[in-house]
């Protein structure tokens, strides 16, 4: 890469994005810093101070001498994110704001409004990237725990050819130990949720205020019997295990009627119910392209459904009207809404996403 590259760099007030500032600095850069401010819509249920981060992150800026822009993405991201997020939940899916972030706040509104004027965007992100054939794929990261791959998986084309990971080839230890020998103001901080909001506040919070409250039976999915009562079932998630409130558990959330307001659970494990081993895609979307081609009707992929290090292995088929997944094992709570995430077969590279459906 050429010394002369005009790099804006996303400082989140964290330990990663700081290291990201030092990795470039050392690298000979001089990238330009932002700070993206959210604000919290003068709601006391987000308690959540963006001061320490701006204060972090200005300290940051002068130890290196290099300037700093707070940039406020607050409209877009309520009606872009939070309002995804809303529309969803009330539909009885379960959201990702954090995949809908990345891909309209982070790369999306901040490249329109500045990211545009710069050669490359560089932030704090697990992940990395490959140039293969002529053309940059979002690849992992080195730390599996990390690993940030997931909440990208929405982004283009375009987006991924700008991006720089700098700290995407080192393990998390690696990046504190970083922070610690360079002396960063963010050095003993500890992990950050980044700017988005679900990670920040109480959730139950969040969706109380924009769609209340309203009772429902919680039913034995095999018995049909009564054995409690919810608040709404957009406070439940296909999967969940914690917080319903039950006695004699552990039990999970099997099926949500949302027409009936009806939370459907089950007790323990091996219950046949909670499992599948395959699902569907609305709408899939492949980040570079698809690599296999449009005549390749059936791949060998890895795949994730949620947040975990853990990939599951599986074919990608496809339909005449889509994608489908079989997996080679039994997946437990697979929730509509979710984004499932498809790697190649080695997990090197994440290929694309798609909003699961069943
Ligand atoms: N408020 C923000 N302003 C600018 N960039 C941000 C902000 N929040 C997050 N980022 C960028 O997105 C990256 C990933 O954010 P994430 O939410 O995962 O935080 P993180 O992994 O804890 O990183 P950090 O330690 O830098 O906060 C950050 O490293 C940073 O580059």
């Amino acid at each position: 890469m050429e010394d002369n590259k005009k790099i804006a760099a996303l400082l989140s007030g964290g330990v990663d994005s700081s290291v990201v500032v030092h990795l470039l600095c050392e690298q000979g850069y001089k990238p330009s810093l932002f700070y993206i401010k959210i604000g919290m819509d003068g709601a006391d249920y987000m308690d959540c101070s963006a001061e320490e981060d701006i204060e972090l992150a200005t300290a940051t800026a002068r130890k290196y001498g290099l300037p700093l822009e707070i940039i406020d993405l607050h409209r877009e991201y309520w009606d872009n994110v939070a309002a995804y997020a809303i529309d969803k939940i009330r539909k009885g899916l379960t959201p990702n704001p954090d995949v809908m972030c990345n891909k309209l706040i982070k790369f999306g509104c901040f490249e329109q409004k500045v990211g545009k004027d710069f050669d490359f965007t560089a932030t704090g992100h697990y992940a990395t990237t490959q140039i293969r054939d002529g053309k940059t794929w979002l690849a992992t990261a080195k730390d599996p725990l990390k690993d940030q791959t997931d909440f990208l998986a929405q982004i283009d084309a375009l987006q991924v050819s700008k991006l720089m990971f700098p700290i995407g080839h080192l393990m998390k230890q690696e990046v504190r130990q970083l922070a610690v020998s360079a002396a960063l103001p963010s050095a003993r901080r500890k992990d950050s949720q980044g700017i988005c909001f679900l990670g920040k506040i109480n959730y139950n919070d969040f969706v109380r205020r924009f769609l209340g409250e309203k009772e429902g039976p919680i039913i034995e999915l095999e018995t049909g019997k009564k054995v409690g009562t919810h608040h709404g079932y957009w406070f439940h998630t296909i999967g969940q295990r914690k917080g319903l409130g039950l006695s004699g558990g552990p039990w999970f959330v099997i099926k949500k009627d949302v027409e009936a307001n009806i939370i459907y659970v089950s007790h323990g494990y091996g219950v046949e119910t909670q499992y599948g081993n395959e699902f569907r895609f609305e709408d899939f979307h492949f980040i570079t392209e698809n690599p296999w081609g449009d005549r390749t009707s059936e791949v060998d992929i890895t795949f994730k459904i949620r947040h975990t290090p853990e990939f599951a292995k599986g074919k990608l088929i496809r339909e005449d009207n889509g994608y489908r997944i079989l997996s080679s094992e039994k997946l437990q709570g697979i929730a509509p809404g979710q984004f499932g995430v498809i790697y190649d077969e080695a997990s090197e590279l994440c290929i694309g996403s798609g909003e699961i459906t069943i």
